[in-house]
């Protein structure tokens, strides 16, 4: 079988850096153009030399004739990226993924009020499917742009499908309490990144509004073909990788320990990527370091009529690198879980 061809847009930061790490191990793909503008000329493996003996290739320039020459491109850039070069490679017939953010809202009148710029190109969202692939495995096979989930969004919507498809909380009252650890500021250089700003702390930030706010409740409002109110607040934890969201909802009826159980494992029982918890146990994000996996549990606390989900992914494999080439995968009728068969770092 020939190998996919990739190109990647954006190789230095630590999403870049991920995909090139888990595509290293993939069977069937093959890595022809990684951009970096500042660092073009030097070795991959120079900058990260994790990839030594795994890359013989240099960060190029991104230019379109190379890249036009790719089965599919990566945008690991920021948002607003993707969106100016999207258009010019679907029209050479390649499939574009993008891990940030430029085509996750379809509602682009949201989009621009919460990214704070124009959107580039309108007329091609109707190519774009979200790449959930729990949700949306189907379309995923066929599309021709990927719109990669936030992390956030990744952990708080997997977590919620089950109670929300069953009908069973209160659509007004959901409540996503998320933390992150370090590495999903990204790699650039900022004060707030600091060792000495962010070890030995925990805070919460964006909680008047994150830009992961609509994003999540479009995805909760299609599980229901209806309106979700959600609060959202996200944190910052003193870890590098790492996501947990414990998600709260009030039960519209009552229901067992045992029933909402068994709920969870029947609805991911077939999901490659997603591990329900055995009763009695809690997940870690220590448990899903390094790995793609979304591992949950699900409780409702005694003498409550309170649900209470903790969902935990890594950052930049679930929540970024390894869901984009989950959904390469999809998209190339590839084995799932191509390159994507880490077991989690522990310690
Ligand atoms: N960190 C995380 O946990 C997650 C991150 N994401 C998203 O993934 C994306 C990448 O994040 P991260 O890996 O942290 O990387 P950075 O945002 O730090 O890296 C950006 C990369 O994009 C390149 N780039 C920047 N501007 C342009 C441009 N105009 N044209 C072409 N290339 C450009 C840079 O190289 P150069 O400037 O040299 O060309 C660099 O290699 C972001 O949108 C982020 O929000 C998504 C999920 C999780
Ligand atoms: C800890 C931290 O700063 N996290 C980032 C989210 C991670 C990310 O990069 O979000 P996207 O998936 O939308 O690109 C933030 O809160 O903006």
């Amino acid at each position: 079988m020939s190998k996919v061809k990739i190109g990647i847009v954006g190789g230095t930061g630590y999403t870049g850096v991920e995909l090139l790490r888990l595509l290293a191990n993939h069977p069937n793909a093959e890595v022809m153009a990684i951009t970096s503008r500042s660092e073009a000329g030097m070795p991959v493996a120079e900058m990260f030399p994790n990839l030594r003996g795994f890359y013989d290739l240099a960060f190029s320039e991104p230019k379109a004739d190379v890249l036009a020459a790719c089965d599919v491109v990566f945008f690991a850039t920021p948002h607003g990226v993707a969106m100016d070069m999207t258009p010019e490679l679907i029209e050479a017939g390649v499939r574009v993924i993008d891990l940030a953010a430029d085509f996750r809202i379809s509602d682009l009148e949201v989009w621009e009020s919460w990214y704070g710029m124009p959107h580039g190109c309108p007329n091609i969202m109707d190519e774009v499917v979200y790449g959930l692939p729990e949700m949306y495995r189907e379309k995923i096979k066929k599309a021709k742009v990927i719109a990669n989930p936030g992390c956030y969004p990744t952990a708080v919507q997997l977590g919620f499908q089950p109670l929300l498809k069953a009908g069973l909380v209160d659509i007004d009252h959901l409540i996503a309490d998320a933390k992150s650890g370090v590495s999903g500021a990204g790699r650039g250089a900022k004060v707030g990144s600091l060792a000495a700003e962010t070890s030995e702390g925990f805070k919460a930030y964006g909680v008047n509004g994150h830009r992961h706010l609509p994003e999540i409740v479009q995805g909760l409002d299609r599980m229901i073909d209806g309106k979700v109110n959600l609060t959202f607040v996200p944190h910052l934890i003193p870890t590098i990788r790492g996501i947990e969201a414990t998600l709260y909802g009030k039960l519209t009826r009552n229901v067992s320990q045992e029933e909402l159980q068994e709920l969870f494992e029947n609805t991911y029982a077939e999901e490659p990527f997603v591990d329900v918890m055995p009763a009695n146990s809690l997940p870690d994000t220590r448990l899903v370091k390094g790995s793609n996996m979304c591992r949950m549990a699900v409780y409702r606390p005694v003498g409550g009529d309170v649900v209470v989900v903790t969902s935990v992914i890594d950052n930049l494999v679930k929540g970024a690198a390894g869901q984009a080439v989950q959904n390469m995968n999809i998209m190339f009728d590839l084995e799932e879980d191509a390159g994507l068969k880490h077991v989690a770092l522990l310690p």
